[in-house]
């Protein structure tokens, strides 16, 4: 099938690349005109295990051709279906902002008007209950002059995939979410599915559009939650003396709660379970529901900086002094910082005049807008010469495999947030729930 993806971020260029691999013919359209020409080049706009092999293979000079990039929204005219990736970020007061989605959608909605056949819009961003039928089809319908449901079709398919593990996580999902509130837009999007389906042998949810936007809330939503429960417990094990670690994995052996996402420490962050959590609490209070839990689950979380740092005071007094950062994505194998834990760390560690150093393998670019003041260093061993503290904020292996490099530090104190450091003599070691 020939397919458009609107959106060429971590999750428009991973579906683009997979669906094309997949055996569709896609083209990539994107406002940013270096995000296309590095497509177009053969390489993805982002740092993302397996994407760089999937872009060449399918665009550039010496590919299959099946993935092209542009700015031009007229490349919709020759496809069947387009898939809508753009951004969603959060209002000051944490609620959804839809602008982008709206823009996106108007410019779609011009390009339909000239489009004489069938088309089906499918929305994968992550939106409110009620967004897609209520705000993003009026507007494609106004500016096309088409009715919905008579002249084009629209979708709604949440994104589960990860950062880090995108592309194994879109092609290998535990299921697949197909929303729609008319028959052909489902069978196109049955159509474009099929192969994945067939090849991951995943199973599918058909449903209509509210419950699919919803059931991606609940997803995220979900699994927030459980990071901050196992953070809450972590936090009492530590008050107790008692490894949060091994408390963890006797409790993962029950099926019903499962051994994933037991990982307590510094917490969750990231362009999505912050985004998600607050959009849905703040989607919830409109509706005149206080969402207790997912509250609970985000101040648990806007504490565990706080914790950490604390944990440091109780060893070393750091104004005036070098302290580490090590790691500064919100997570191991992304170069994205959007929510990292690191942020409030190093806040934190300024509000301390201490003076930063901070070590990443492939973020600290990407951070360097919101910290312009503080070193960087190449190496972790740069970061940690003449240190008089270390704080674990990323479980990058370049970051787990340090050892001796600690024993250059003024002041062997290490403040783990990731269970990232073995504990062993020569370190004044404290691990955040252990
Ligand atoms: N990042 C992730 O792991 C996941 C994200 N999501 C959701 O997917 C959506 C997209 O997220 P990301 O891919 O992370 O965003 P992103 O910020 O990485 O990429 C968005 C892209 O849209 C482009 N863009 C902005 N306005 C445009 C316009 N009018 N026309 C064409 N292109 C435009 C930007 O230049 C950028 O390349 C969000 O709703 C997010 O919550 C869902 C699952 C996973
Ligand atoms: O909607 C999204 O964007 C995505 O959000 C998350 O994916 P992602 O943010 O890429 O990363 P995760 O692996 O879920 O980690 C999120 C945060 O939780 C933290 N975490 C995760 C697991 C754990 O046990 N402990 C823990 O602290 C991570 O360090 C990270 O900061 C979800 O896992 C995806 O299913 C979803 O599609």
């Amino acid at each position: 099938m020939r397919l458009s993806v609107i959106g060429s971020g971590y999750v428009g260029t991973t579906i683009a690349a997979c669906f094309a691999d997949l055996g569709h013919d896609v083209v990539n359209i994107d406002v940013d005109e270096e995000t296309v020409a590095t497509i177009n080049d053969g390489d993805p706009p982002i740092h993302e295990d397996s994407l760089d092999e999937l872009v060449a293979t399918h665009a550039g000079s010496e590919s299959t051709g099946r993935l092209r990039a542009t700015t031009e929204y007229d490349a919709v005219l020759d496809t069947a279906v387009t898939f809508l990736c753009l951004p969603t970020p959060q209002n000051e007061d944490g609620s959804i902002d839809l602008s982008i989605m709206e823009a996106g959608a108007e410019q779609l909605g011009d390009t339909l008007a000239q489009k004489p056949d069938w088309h089906s819009v499918v929305v994968k961003s992550t939106v409110i209950p009620g967004s897609t039928a209520d705000v993003i089809t009026p507007v494609i319908e106004t500016a096309s002059g088409k009715t919905a449901g008579e002249e084009f079709g629209v979708g709604m398919n949440p994104e589960f995939l990860r950062e880090g593990s995108a592309v194994h996580d879109f092609l290998d999902p535990d299921k697949v979410v197909l929303g729609a509130d008319d028959d052909r837009a489902r069978d196109d999007m049955r159509a474009v599915f099929d192969p994945l389906i067939e090849q991951a042998d995943a199973p599918v949810v058909e449903t209509d559009t509210r419950t699919a936007e919803m059931i991606k809330y609940a997803n995220n939503g979900f699994l927030a939650a459980k990071v901050s429960l196992i953070n809450d417990i972590g936090n009492i094990c530590k008050e107790f003396g008692i490894d949060a670690y091994d408390v963890a994995e006797a409790i993962g052996l029950d099926h019903r709660i499962s051994d994933q996402f037991l990982r307590s420490g510094l917490g969750w962050g990231g362009s999505c379970f912050p985004k998600d959590t607050a959009a849905i609490r703040a989607a919830a209070r409109e509706q005149d529901y206080e969402p207790v839990m997912l509250d609970a689950a985000t101040e648990v979380n806007d504490r565990q900086p706080e914790r950490l740092l604390s944990l440091m005071d109780r060893h070393v007094d750091v104004t005036d002094e070098r302290v580490t950062v090590l790691g500064l994505a919100f997570k191991p194998g992304t170069d994205d910082v959007r929510n990292s834990r690191a942020i409030p760390v190093i806040d934190g560690l300024q509000n301390r005049n201490a003076n930063v150093v901070a070590y990443d393998p492939v973020a600290a670019d990407e951070i360097q807008a919101h910290f312009p003041g503080i070193t960087y260093a190449d190496t972790p061993s740069d970061a940690l010469d003449d240190a008089a503290a270390a704080l674990v904020v990323t479980d990058w292996p370049e970051i787990t495999e340090l050892d001796d490099e600690f024993d250059a530090m003024a002041t062997p104190v290490v403040i783990d947030g990731r269970r990232a450091i073995d504990r062993r003599d020569g370190l004044v070691y404290e691990g955040l729930t252990w």
